[in-house]
């Protein structure tokens, strides 16, 4: 296996055609927590694998459904790949292969990228748990960034404008907002979310940034979808709860992947 980041995907795309029988993709989804079941809506599968079959990929730290792709036949004759799961900086395993499977999908001729997952809502007065909204742009707080040396990719529009239109004539009560990564794994303090929201942020979540960057750095469309599972710290009376974090998504994902299907198909 080759030890350069690029290389590892590009020889991962060669053994997902190989694994697939599928010679080009179009569009690739990552279906984030609570996103599974709308992946059922995305269209007809031909093979699904675990990811440990392709060069690069590490088998899930957490069980469930990550670990798993999906080669799929959308309605309108496209070639889907969808990550059922993600890998999160947080499992310290650095930068590259939280972005392995996006660089792997364009590698494979992908030039349409859909980031779902879930996030902590910061704006408890205009949205509810279980809202869709669409991402505007984002904040990067990890302090990481999958690409390095002198490659000054623009990010004036990482959240294709195109794509969002699509999306919003699929379902006009969407709304948008700026999502703000964290490294995690902790959510953040009271004091941290207040902090956000003085600095413009809608959203908060562990994920998303890296894939959208190294996408645009592949010169591929991004569209961004978080599902707000929480409000986050010291907006809600409660403590942040994972259970009640999936439990939203599950309810959710059906109406999520009529969206997406909608939007992937055109
Ligand atoms: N950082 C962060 N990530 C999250 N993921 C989910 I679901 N909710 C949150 C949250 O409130 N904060």
């Amino acid at each position: 296996m080759s030890n350069d980041a690029y290389a590892l995907a590009a020889e991962a795309a060669v053994a997902l055609k190989e694994l697939t029988g599928v010679d080009s993709f179009d569009v690739a989804l990552v279906m984030g927590s609570g996103w599974v079941p709308a992946a059922d809506a995305i269209g007809t599968t031909i093979s699904e694998h675990r990811v440990t079959e392709l060069p690069g990929f590490s088998a899930p730290s957490v069980a469930g459904h990550s670990g798993v792709i999906r080669a799929v036949d959308t309605e309108s004759g496209r070639k889907a790949l969808i990550f059922l799961g993600r890998t999160h900086l947080y499992e310290g395993r650095g930068v590259d292969p939280v972005v392995h499977g996006v660089r792997t999908a364009i590698a494979a001729g992908v030039e349409t990228v859909v980031l779902t997952n879930a996030a902590g809502g910061l704006r408890p007065e205009v949205q509810n748990v279980g809202d869709p909204v669409l991402i505007s742009d984002h904040i990067n707080l990890t302090g990481a960034n999958p690409i390095t040396g002198a490659t000054f990719v623009d990010l004036t529009e990482v959240y294709s404008r195109r794509l969002r239109e699509l999306a919003r004539e699929a379902d006009p009560s969407l709304a948008e907002g700026v999502y703000v990564a964290f490294r995690g794994p902790t959510y953040e303090t009271p004091a941290e979310i207040r902090m956000l929201r003085a600095l413009g942020g809608d959203l908060v979540g562990m994920s998303t940034v890296l894939e959208a960057i190294a996408a645009r750095e592949g010169g591929a469309e991004v569209l961004g979808v978080s599902l707000v599972t929480n409000p986050a710290a010291g907006l809600a009376g409660t403590p942040l709860d994972h259970q009640d974090v999936l439990a939203v998504g599950r309810a959710t994902a059906a109406r999520m992947g009529v969206l997406l299907g909608k939007v992937v198909g055109k």
